[in-house]
């Protein structure tokens, strides 16, 4: 990875991110609205939070324009077929493992980086699956996860104040007024390392005859809609095969709801401490309003804290609905902190807390706990705290690489997959 990425500090404040109410990056400076493509006569644009403020609009028009001709990045038979692998999953027959960068970049993709990932998925797969005696569906956060939701729409370092980064897909991680102005035609880029990091996926995956299937956050509105395609089998989002709305931008009435309700590849949405029954059961009723199971997956990301008390409701009144969604666990956003270096980390004592939580809420519920959401690389970096070979907080300067958030090192993750295994062998609804 380039030294740029390098003890990346942030000004923002990150230990209450999990508690901001999603409302309030509505209305944030900076966002901007994009509407659908088309609109019908009186109807008006939902609004979209989270948008970078492209200052060139006639370049804007030219890249999507330009996406819109070009081939799809996956195929609508592999979306269909992974739907059929999530209904395994909300059936309680297979686990979810989802993993990968807080963001990609575009520098950082090589064939290193991207068998580093694909490895420590697949030997985490191997190991929650000898555990749970249920087949794993491997789905990296990889090829197509460079769209970054923020806190705070503006970064300020030494006094001086300038955009926030936002992923790759809109801006640079340099702190330069260059650097940090939205450029469209980054998301030509993102397309082509897109399908670079797939080639190599695929030819990874087929070395073992293995599925392997890519997702990333849906947060760049003017990237998924040139990429999304009518097909004679309906309309598809053809940049990965599932896509996810975020935390900050599953507002009932928003953009991003409003534009997975329109796509058939399975979706996903993340369900912050703040998140209601009545919030869920509408995201159910608007994107799986049929209850096809593998349709629709709910990414629990309440905090260690919070876990045992939030997430009952959830999971009992979308059960009671007759829905049939896939319960994925991630541990990783809730329990996010600055260390008194000025790095952003997440401890794995926490994280290893907000799974045991998820698990004993699934237990006492009799639902299936699906799988497991998890910001994570192969390489060794020393991002978040703890784990069988210790990272320290003194130790987080030494390889603090993340362009974003802290991830899982390569031992950190097999430390995860091993306490996964253990908890589904434990688990009442285990074939054991
Ligand atoms: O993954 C994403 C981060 O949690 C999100 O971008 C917010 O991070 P921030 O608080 O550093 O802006
Ligand atoms: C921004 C992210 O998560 P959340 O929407 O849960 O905050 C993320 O997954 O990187
Ligand atoms: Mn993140």
């Amino acid at each position: 990875m380039n030294s740029r990425h390098r003890h990346a500090q942030f000004s923002v404040t990150g230990a209450g991110s999990a508690r901001r109410p999603v409302v309030a990056e509505r209305q944030a400076h900076g966002t901007s609205t994009a509407g659908p493509a088309a609109l019908g006569p009186g109807t008006t644009a939902p609004p979209a939070a989270q948008q970078p403020v492209w200052p060139d609009q006639a370049a804007l028009r030219a890249v999507t324009g330009e996406l819109a001709t070009l081939p799809g990045l996956v195929l609508v038979e592999e979306c269909v077929r992974l739907s059929e692998r999530l209904a395994a999953v909300a059936r309680g027959e297979a686990v979810l493992l989802q993993g990968g960068d807080c963001a990609e970049t575009f520098d950082g993709v090589s064939e290193e980086h991207v068998r580093g990932t694909f490895g420590t998925l697949d030997e985490m797969g191997a190991l929650i699956s000898a555990g749970a005696a249920l087949p794993v569906v491997r789905l990296g956060r990889m090829a197509g996860q460079y769209a970054k939701p923020r806190s705070s729409p503006v970064e300020v370092r030494g006094g001086e104040t300038l955009p926030a980064y936002r992923g790759d897909l809109a801006n640079g991680l340099a702190f330069t007024p260059e650097s940090r102005t939205p450029d469209p035609r980054r998301l030509r880029r993102g397309y082509q390392v897109s399908a670079t990091t797939l080639n190599l996926l695929r030819a990874l995956a087929a070395r073992r005859g293995a599925e392997f299937w890519t997702s990333h956050e849906a947060l760049l509105l003017d990237y998924e809609r040139a990429l999304t395609r009518t097909t004679a089998s309906g309309v598809y989002d053809l940049s990965a095969h599932l896509v996810w709305i975020g935390e900050r931008t599953r507002q009932p009435d928003g953009a991003h709801l409003d534009f997975v309700a329109g796509i058939r590849n399975p979706v996903a949405v993340k369900l912050g401490p703040g998140a209601t029954a009545d919030d869920a059961l509408a995201i159910v009723d608007r994107l799986d309003p049929d209850r096809t199971p593998g349709r629709l997956t709910f990414i629990s990301r309440m905090g260690a804290d919070a876990v045992r008390d939030t997430l009952p409701d959830l999971v009992s009144k979308v059960q009671a609905s007759g829905a049939r969604v896939v319960w994925v666990c991630d541990p990783m956003h809730g329990n996010t902190f600055v260390a008194p270096s000025g790095h952003k980390t997440r401890d794995l004592d926490r994280i290893m807390d907000e799974v045991r939580g998820f698990f004993e809420v699934h237990a006492a519920l009799g639902t299936h706990p699906g799988g497991i959401h998890a910001e994570l690389t192969g390489e060794h970096v020393t991002e978040c705290l703890g784990g069988t070979r210790p990272v320290a907080p003194e130790d987080l300067p030494t390889r603090y690489e993340t362009a974003c958030d802290p991830r899982l090192n390569r031992c950190q993750s097999l430390d995860l997959a091993r306490e996964l295994a253990d908890l589904y062998a434990r688990h009442p609804s285990s074939r054991r």
